[in-house]
């Protein structure tokens, strides 16, 4: 479904990713982890189009989208999620989602929007907030309205940055439940997360960053097990 090859991503003299390769299959969850500026999100943004590569490729459902705005990649089916959600505080719950719809692929009508707005917070567990201001909401509902708005592009391929930081366990439990649900409705996730343990428990293969580089990949299994992984991801001590 996604695959990117080489991707390199310079700031100035700072090179964020130097020739990344990275492989969705559809229906996956797959889990980016690494340590604090490995990459990550850098990496989310050239898939998504907010940053551009500085080489390298982006292909997604077999079309190169290398060059692409965000809009058209969000047209063909990508969307995402900001690690510090920034909703439209001048309105409501349901409104910021049917924004989203209403640029989405379908482009849908206000009275549409407002419906699949509907469905997508009833889905995501936050429908009794549709006409609160965003400002009512906890931070946990605010992190699960931005689910929701990347929901309402009806994205074949959601990405998924740090959605369940700060979160309670039994919060986090909660997104963990809906992010495996996607994958059930036949939308493929890469979720990038620091709890490990989480991502683990839900993702079908996993990659893992290091200073920009491809460090590890397989399954989380194989790569919980890596020894290149335990020293940098975790430290040193993990063994322990
Ligand atoms: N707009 C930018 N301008 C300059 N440097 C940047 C920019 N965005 C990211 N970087 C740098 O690129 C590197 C990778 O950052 P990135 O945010 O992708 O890492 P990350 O793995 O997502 O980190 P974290 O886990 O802390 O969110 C870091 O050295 C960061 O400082």
């Amino acid at each position: 479904m996604l695959e990117c090859t080489g991707i390199t991503k310079r700031f100035g003299g700072i090179v964020a990713l130097g020739g990344v390769d990275f492989t969705v299959r559809e229906g996956q969850i797959v889990g980016l982890v690494g340590p604090n500026g490995s990459g990550k999100t850098t990496l989310l943004s050239c898939i998504a189009g907010s940053l551009a590569v500085t080489s390298g490729s982006v292909t997604f459902a077999g079309s190169d989208i290398t060059r692409s705005k965000p809009h058209t990649r969000a047209h063909a089916g990508i969307s995402r999620t900001f690690q510090i959600p920034r909703p439209l505080n001048s309105f409501s719950v349901a409104e910021n989602v049917a924004i989203a719809a209403m640029f989405g692929s379908e482009a849908l009508s206000k009275p549409l929007a407002m419906e699949r707005a509907a469905t997508v917070l009833d889905r995501v567990g936050i429908s009794k907030h549709q006409s609160s201001q965003v400002s009512a909401l906890t931070l946990h509902e605010r992190k699960f309205l931005e689910i929701a708005r990347a929901l309402a592009l009806d994205p074949k391929l959601i990405l998924l940055d740090e959605v369940l930081g700060g979160l309670n366990p039994s919060e986090a439990a909660e997104g963990m439940e809906l992010i495996s649900s996607l994958r059930s409705d036949g939308i493929s996730v890469v979720y990038i997360e620091h709890n490990v343990k989480a991502v683990s428990a839900l993702a079908d293969y996993m990659y893992v960053l290091n200073r920009g580089q491809n460090l590890a990949e397989g399954t989380p299994q194989e790569v919980l097990s890596n020894g290149l992984v335990i020293e940098a991801y975790l430290g040193g001590g993990a063994h322990a």
